[in-house]
């Protein structure tokens, strides 16, 4: 009897299964097709148990068993069955998946609906639970468990925080960038992006999330990707409930890497709990912002578990992270390298405006990468056509309507983002062509404002990384496109599928080169003068239009206020104020200009040194000019005075002499340089100068001769010569030195040396040019040099109180200042008066048009008038800044009163034994070699006294 009792108990639990299952397997299929068949929406029949499963396995198969031709046309590739149904039942279809329907939705106002549903309709589907040891937190939420997360979570990707996250995305991708750098050391080398990008994005991510414990993170991650291997091969099989609990190898893995990565995150999350409530947590990784986001949370609304999140959830949060962070913009990157390898022009253009915004080697920064305009329409036409997520499901949670219809509960919805974005009807009939400039005018024009462009969905449940994502691969492509450029392999296979994200099924394999110097070259020659010139143009500056390579280099000087020295734009600066704000600027943003090479051989030390180096030279040499410094030179320079008048009066023996006194003057300022500098070491000295002479001329030449600097390399007899003399002057300085050890750098005496003895003579020789063409100037002073020293030695005290002559060689120093113009550069990008000058121009102060200008000087400005500066300097500039010989601010002249006191010493020994006239042969001639000259010399008719 009870058997019989078990029996039926048995049969009817069993007669019970068997409803329950075919209810489960056919009468509620049956049903919901029914249902969704009346109101249109069709799809293939109803399969028992496996519903469509299988037919979408087997053209899956078919169209992923062999490559694909190179072409954008994906979709029957990725989604073949999907592609089809839609196809054959329209837009709003529907498929079975297993014994679930699940209806397509593939037109953008019903995506929409979906999308923006704020009223919690639709439910994520709940993922396999192996999928579950990876994919899961906030994203798997739904309901009020999700909003809460995403409340915490929501503060950590801000604007703000990305900044603070920046410099390990910069570290990341560096490290990237230097492992290239070596493999193409040797020549273009093939290398597959694919495992390259998997380790950047890992590499990022880790940086992010552990901050400064990124190496106990890795660790973490390690395991992370362990388990992300062991999980794709289960999920390959078909999933049978109970299964996980099984004791096989890799369930057993599987276990000790959940209990061995969360025992590590345990460690790590309780010390960065401790440090918050010390106040010793730095908040600038995703970790610390989680935990710092949770514990507000609590604060703010009552201490109850509820509000916060547990160890347990940030945890998942933090592996949900390293999960879509590294797939998803690993799938981004890889994709934009295969398309711009296969697309050069776009590669090329990307390249232009990367060199524009940050030059080859500037380091991105966030404003700039906000900059690029091509870049991001590139990363979106590669996001449309190539999504890392090609479809977004849904549950409905209960009864839902949609446009005219009205959907079951458990009902699947299929968003299939791949196929909406290369559909024909959308995008037009070049879908499925590469056109980055689709997004010129942002996506909402490309778009025309529907959600036909959804690669990180829309609505609440929008990508909470989407910015993290951009950046990121905005950071790392600016980079490649700084140091190489690529092209496909011809081993590249291109055969796009999915594995959770899109990717590369068999690689991606790219020839990477070296940017050669002809790219560099190009931005220089090209790129970088049209910003520069846009930006001044926008700013209402008027300026020449910039011609290719050689600027306005051949045209006559031009009143514009910029031109083109060649390639590089140079702004006159001619307002006083404006000039001060430059020479005055103390933060470094205005560097002199670099010379050229060859000239540096010439002048090398202080002049051309900046920053640190300039303040430490500056530094150690100017004791050296301090006033009683030159005090003790006043000896040196008398005796090399005295040598010329003694030269002079032999010349002049029979009462007058006619001479051309530029050589003169050149001789005796590189005489008494070689004296104040060298002391008893004279005649070495002199040795330098000699070879400084050969060394300018052979460099005339040379620039006559040649177009570039970089041809002084070649081994030519002038090239080898001009190595040979550059190599004796340092020997014979830094012998020099060494034997006095003096704390003077080889290369400060070299410069001194030069510009000393050229602005010197240059004041000299000008000074005897306009004495002679004004002979009552010339009388007031022999007057007062006479009334001072009488025929006397000049004494340093006498020069001192020469105030006759100090106007002349000011008036001098004004109408032929040496140095005709001053230049200088910016690094970054500066504002001068209402002007913003971007970084890469030069600025030109033009000492001779100043101190010529009839606004500032009034209408005799071209005239000698030295009684101009009878009350003195500021005086007759009424305090502007209009008289500038010798430079002015921070790197003014180091040299000024020796050159000051050596040209008084000069004029007052002249004065007292010569009275002289310009000869009939003298052309007037002035012309700027280094410092402004006599072009044809100064020829002079010298008097007996
Ligand atoms: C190119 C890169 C990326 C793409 C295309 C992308 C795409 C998406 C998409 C389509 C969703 C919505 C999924 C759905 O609704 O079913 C999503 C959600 C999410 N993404 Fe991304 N993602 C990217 C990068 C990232 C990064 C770098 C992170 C974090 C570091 C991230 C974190 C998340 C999170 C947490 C969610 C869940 C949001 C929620 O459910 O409220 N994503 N992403």
């Amino acid at each position: 009897m009870i058997v019989l009792l078990g029996l039926l108990i048995f049969a009817a639990l069993l007669i019970l299964c068997v409803i329950k299952a075919l209810i489960w397997v056919w009468w509620k299929p049956m049903k919901l097709e029914r249902q969704l068949r009346r109101q249109g929406i069709k799809g293939p029949p109803y399969k028992l148990f496996h519903g469509n499963l299988k037919d979408n396995s087997a053209a899956l198969m078919g169209a992923q068993s062999k490559p694909m031709k190179l072409s954008h046309s994906i979709v029957p590739r990725i989604l073949p069955f999907i592609h089809k149904t839609v196809q054959n039942y329209g837009k709003l279809c529907v498929f079975w998946h297993g014994v679930t329907p699940r209806v397509i939705v593939a037109d953008p106002e019903l995506i929409k609906e979906v999308l923006l549903n704020k009223s919690g309709d639709f439910y994520k589907i709940r993922p396999n639970p192996f999928v579950l040891l990876l994919i899961t937190g906030v994203t798997t939420y739904d309901g009020e468990k999700w909003a809460k997360h995403r409340k915490i979570i929501n503060p950590a990707f801000h604007l703000e925080k990305l900044k603070i996250m920046f410099p390990a995305f910069r570290i990341c991708c560096k490290e990237l960038i230097s492992r290239w750098e070596k493999l193409v050391f040797d020549g273009p080398f093939e290398i597959d992006v694919s495992p390259e990008f998997q380790r950047l994005t890992g590499d990022v991510i880790s940086r992010t999330t552990f901050g400064s414990n990124y190496e106990e993170g890795r660790r973490i991650f390690q395991l992370q990707t362990e388990q992300a291997r062991l999980v794709s091969q289960v999920i390959q099989s078909a999933y049978i409930p109970g299964f996980r609990l099984l004791p096989t190898k890799s369930n057993s893995r599987m276990k000790k890497i959940e209990r061995e990565s969360k025992a590590l995150f345990e460690e790590m999350i309780k010390k960065r709990e401790k440090d918050l409530k010390q106040g010793e947590c730095q908040n600038d990784d995703l970790l610390s912002l989680l935990i710092d986001s949770s514990f507000k949370e609590v604060q703010e609304h009552g201490n109850s578990e509820s509000v916060g999140l547990t160890i347990d959830e940030i945890i998942a949060e933090c592996k949900l992270f390293y999960f879509v962070g590294q797939e998803t913009t690993y799938s981004l990157l890889v994709w934009t390298m295969v398309l711009l390898g296969m697309h050069q022009e776009w590669q090329e253009q990307a390249r232009e405006e990367v060199l524009q915004v940050f030059g080859r080697r500037t380091e991105p920064d966030l404003d700039g990468l906000s900059q690029l305009k091509i870049v991001t329409m590139i990363i979106y036409e590669v996001l449309r056509l190539y999504p890392p997520f090609v479809m977004l499901t849904r549950l409905t949670h209960k009864k839902v309507n949609i446009g005219e219809i009205t959907l079951p509960q458990g009902v699947e919805i299929g968003l299939p983002i791949i196929l909406v974005h290369h559909d024909r009807d959308i995008w037009g009939e070049d879908a499925q062509e590469f056109k980055p400039e689709r997004f010129a005018e942002g996506v909402s024009k490309a778009t025309q404002n529907r959600i036909s462009f959804f690669p990180f969905s829309w609505g609440p449940r929008i990508c909470i990384g989407q910015n993290f994502a951009l950046v990121e691969a905005k950071m790392t492509l600016v980079m490649i496109l700084q140091h190489f450029s690529f092209k496909l392999s011809t081993t590249y296979v291109h055969a796009p599928y999915t594995v959770v994200t899109l990717q590369p099924q068999y690689g991606a394999q790219i020839i990477l080169e070296k940017l050669y110097w002809v790219f560099k070259a190009l931005n220089k020659v090209w790129w970088k003068p049209r910003k520069i010139e846009k930006c001044l143009r926008q700013q209402g500056m008027s300026g020449t239009q910039y011609k290719f390579l050689f600027g306005d280099l051949k045209e006559a000087a031009s009143t514009k206020s910029f031109i083109w020295l060649g390639a590089t734009p140079m702004m006159n600066i001619m307002d006083p104020e404006l000039i001060k704000e430059v020479f005055a600027n103390k933060s470094g943003n205005f560097s002199k200009i670099e010379p050229d090479p060859l000239v540096k051989l010439l002048a090398d030390g202080l002049v051309n040194h900046e920053g640190e180096k300039w303040a430490r030279h500056r530094k150690i040499i100017n004791p050296a000019f301090h006033l009683e410094k030159l005090k003790l030179m006043v000896p040196a320079f008398y005796a090399s005075c005295d040598e010329l008048v003694d030269r002079w009066e032999k010349l002049v023996s029979n009462g007058s002499f006619e001479l051309d006194v530029w050589p003169e003057f050149q001789m005796l300022t590189g005489d008494s340089i070689s004296r104040t500098a060298f002391g008893s070491n004279y005649e070495e000295g002199r040795r330098i100068f000699q070879l400084q002479t050969e060394l300018a001329k052979l460099i005339v030449d040379f620039f006559d001769s040649q177009l570039f600097s970089i041809f002084r390399f070649l081994p030519t007899k002038r090239n080898r010569r001009m190595t040979e003399i550059e190599r004796e002057i340092r020997t014979i300085l830094t012998d020099m030195i060494n034997k006095r050890e003096k704390a003077i750098e080889a290369g400060e005496a070299h410069i001194q040396d030069l510009l000393g003895q050229e602005t010197t003579s240059s004041l000299l020789v000008w000074t005897m040019i306009l004495l002679s063409m004004h002979p009552d100037w010339q009388d007031k002073a022999r007057k007062e040099v006479l009334e001072v020293f009488g025929t006397d030695k000049p004494s340093f005290d006498g020069l001192n109180n020469l105030k006759i002559v100090t106007m002349i060689l000011f008036e001098v120093l004004r109408l032929y200042p040496p140095v005709v113009l001053l230049a200088r550069e910016n690094d970054k990008e500066v504002r001068i008066g209402n002007v913003t000058i971007p970084p890469g121009v030069q600025l030109a102060m033009p000492t001779l048009l100043l101190h010529h200008d009839r606004e500032l000087w009034g209408e005799d400005a071209e005239e000698f008038k030295p009684e101009r500066f009878s009350g003195g300097v500021s005086e007759a500039t009424k305090n502007q800044l209009s008289f500038f010989p010798f430079g002015w601010g921070a790197r003014i002249c180091i040299g000024q009163k020796f050159a000051i006191v050596e040209a008084k010493m000069a004029l007052a020994m002249i004065l007292q034994r010569f009275s002289f006239e310009l000869s009939p042969t003298y052309a007037h001639a002035p012309y700027d070699l280094v410092t402004l000259q006599p072009q044809y010399g100064a020829q002079i008719i010298l008097h007996k006294l």
